[in-house]
């Protein structure tokens, strides 16, 4: 039985990957829900012609996360998202300021901030997850409207339908292997390099393996996060290059190993809002109080995916290179054994020293 021609109209996931190039584009999006729906638009891609267009659609709030909106000290009446008035002389900037911190310090936001309280705050919810999952700062501006099938047609506007995505965003992606080579290593000469492509379209992982583990074996590992400042630049900030190359050489030494290299920069929050981390840390926040002011969490990171690769591996249990309980943790909860932690302890520089001890203090890393 053959299964017949494919749809040639993109299903949700392709859909929802449109949906995050446009918003990363600064094209807005509509959310369709039960009895209406809303636009969307990023706030920090969002250009002013089009603010004017949204105005003209609905009252306009602009939802932050409640990390952010604590900072502004603007109330969170929904918990973890604030609904911001969008004032009527405001523009632009002034949208991109509230979701930015950059300028908090030099240019204090004229306040009071009015948010909403009652109402139905799930889109709005639901637009601060989709711009966050497109990995912009995570505020967006949002008008409800009454026929979202409307605006979408007659715009060309990407539609979403809110109760199929809410789900699809806390999923874990397919994972599709895509080649197998070998690339033989400094530290490793039998190494070969294997690479999972997600399904939603986001960044693909790499595993390295080294020589031939035994799958009946725990065997030696490391996941680790992308870290293009410390893994190729060699920042002295934090120890991501040394643990890297120290894990590697490891591997070589014992003859057999698995590293992950998760493309998850800076902690799920992508490279250029890690560098707006850096910012915030010069002007004296640490490590945990940037990502907070950004508007994330401490960690942004999924690691499902790590546990999903071993296990696509044929591996069940790890000897796990980390100095971070809760990696151990997660992995436990997703089904791979951790009978042994190997600490890394490398890379400590007078530079890092402080981020160093932040981790240990507030994300309980073990120094
Ligand atoms: N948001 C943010 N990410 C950072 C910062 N410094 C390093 N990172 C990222 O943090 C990740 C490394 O995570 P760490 O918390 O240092 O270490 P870990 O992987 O949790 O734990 P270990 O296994 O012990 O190394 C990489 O993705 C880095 O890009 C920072 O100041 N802010
Ligand atoms: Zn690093």
């Amino acid at each position: 039985m053959t299964d017949g021609p494919a749809p040639l109209s993109p299903d949700l996931t392709e859909t929802l990957a449109r949906g995050r190039a446009d918003l990363r584009m600064g094209v807005p999006v509509v959310l369709a829900a039960h009895g209406g729906g809303a636009l969307i638009m990023a706030a920090e891609t969002g250009v002013a012609g089009r603010l004017d267009a949204l105005r003209a659609a609905g009252p306009v709030d602009v939802v932050l996360t409640g990390r952010r909106a604590a900072t502004l000290k603007a109330r969170p009446y929904d918990g973890d998202v604030a609904r911001v008035a969008l004032p009527e002389d405001a523009d632009m900037a002034w949208v991109q300021a509230l979701a930015d911190p950059s300028g908090d310090l030099a240019n204090p936001m004229k306040g009071p901030l009015s948010t909403r309280r009652g109402g139905d705050a799930s889109l709005h919810r639901l637009a601060s997850e989709l711009v966050k999952s497109a990995r912009l700062l995570p505020a967006a501006l949002v008008v409800p409207v009454e026929d979202a099938a409307h605006w979408a047609a007659t715009h060309g506007l990407t539609l979403l339908h809110a109760g199929e995505v809410a789900p699809y965003l806390e999923a874990l992606p397919t994972l599709a292997h895509v080649v197998s080579a070998r690339v033989p290593l400094r530290a490793a000469e039998n190494a070969r390099l294997h690479i999972f492509r997600p399904g939603d379209g986001s960044e693909e992982h790499y595993a390295i393996e080294i020589g031939r583990p035994d799958r009946d074996q725990p065997v030696l590992s490391r996941l680790h996060s992308a870290c293009f400042t410390g893994d190729l630049l060699g920042s002295l900030k934090c120890d991501c290059g040394p643990q890297l190359n120290a894990a590697l050489n490891q591997m070589g030494q014992e003859g057999a190993g698995v590293l992950l290299y998760l493309n998850q920069e800076g902690r799920g929050i992508g490279l250029a809002n890690k560098m707006r981390a850096y910012a915030l840390q010069d002007q004296g926040f640490d490590t945990v109080e940037a990502n907070h002011r950004l508007g994330f969490e401490d960690d942004e990171r999924d690691f499902r995916l790590g546990a999903e690769i071993l296990t696509r591996m044929g591996f069940s249990a790890v000897r796990l290179l980390t100095n971070n309980p809760a990696k151990i943790e997660m992995m436990e909860r997703c089904g791979i054994r951790v009978p042994e932690r190997v600490p890394l302890k490398v890379g400590h520089t007078h530079h890092n020293a402080r981020y160093l001890a932040v981790k240990a203090a507030k994300s309980g890393h073990l120094l």
